[in-house]
């Protein structure tokens, strides 16, 4: 997938100064970033996260979704280690788009859980793919990971392109009365795993 690195600029968050760097993927025009600290190019697993947008969620404080709080979690465990990266993929609503997503939350209202309400608009239940993580990280110079994520589908994905996933370190966080449903069905039907793992590094942010 062409993936074109156009700039990088100093990006200071509350929890650390980021460097963020931005990507065009020339096909569909998404534009993604990453946010690095640190040294990432050294051969070291680097602490990282590949982060789906999630517009709701990452800036608009919804509690549907545990993606807010994920995002900080993560930000701050990269802080906290002084080295790592965060992959802001601009493929929101599991690749289904902002408006399908906000329909989708419509179904949802009316009883549907996350999966069969993407099924009844016709979508797949995670249209994602992560193809264009290969070139950003390959431009970071990044070649092994250790992935803050309860989502195996995403090691396999790394894995399967050649990066190491040398660790995944569970992400726990963000949970609350409106996403427990949620949840729930990620963990029986996206195969999530949601718990009695050891608690990770991100988990206690
Ligand atoms: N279609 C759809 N997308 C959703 C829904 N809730 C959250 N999302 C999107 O799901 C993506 C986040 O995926 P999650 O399944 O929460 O987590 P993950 O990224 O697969 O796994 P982790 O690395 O463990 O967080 C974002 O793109 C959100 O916009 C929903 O009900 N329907
Ligand atoms: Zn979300």
């Amino acid at each position: 997938m062409p993936v074109v690195f156009v700039a990088a600029s100093k990006l200071p968050t509350p929890f650390a100064q980021f460097t963020m760097h931005g990507f065009l993927e020339e096909a569909t025009g998404r534009e993604h970033v990453v946010l690095s600290l640190g040294d990432v190019a050294d051969g070291a697993p680097v602490l990282g996260r590949l982060h789906s947008e999630c517009l709701t969620g990452d800036a608009l404080f919804s509690q549907r979704c545990d993606c807010g709080s994920q995002l900080e979690a993560a930000l701050q465990a990269i802080a906290r280690e002084g080295r790592g990266v965060l992959l802001y993929l601009r493929q929101e609503g599991r690749g289904i788009g902002l408006l399908n997503k906000i329909r989708a939350y419509e179904l949802q209202d009316g009883g549907a859980d996350t999966v069969e309400a993407n099924e009844r608009l016709g979508f797949a239940a995670d249209q994602r793919d992560y193809a264009m993580c290969l070139p950003m990280l390959e431009h970071l110079g990044v070649q092994s990971l250790r992935l803050m994520t309860n989502n195996p589908r995403k090691v396999k994905a790394l894995t399967d392109m050649g990066i190491t996933v040398a660790e995944r370190v569970p992400l726990h966080t963000g949970h609350n009365p409106h996403n427990k449903l949620y949840l729930a069905t990620k963990a029986s039907k996206l195969d999530h795993m949601m718990g009695n793992e050891h608690q990770g590094e991100a988990d206690r942010a």
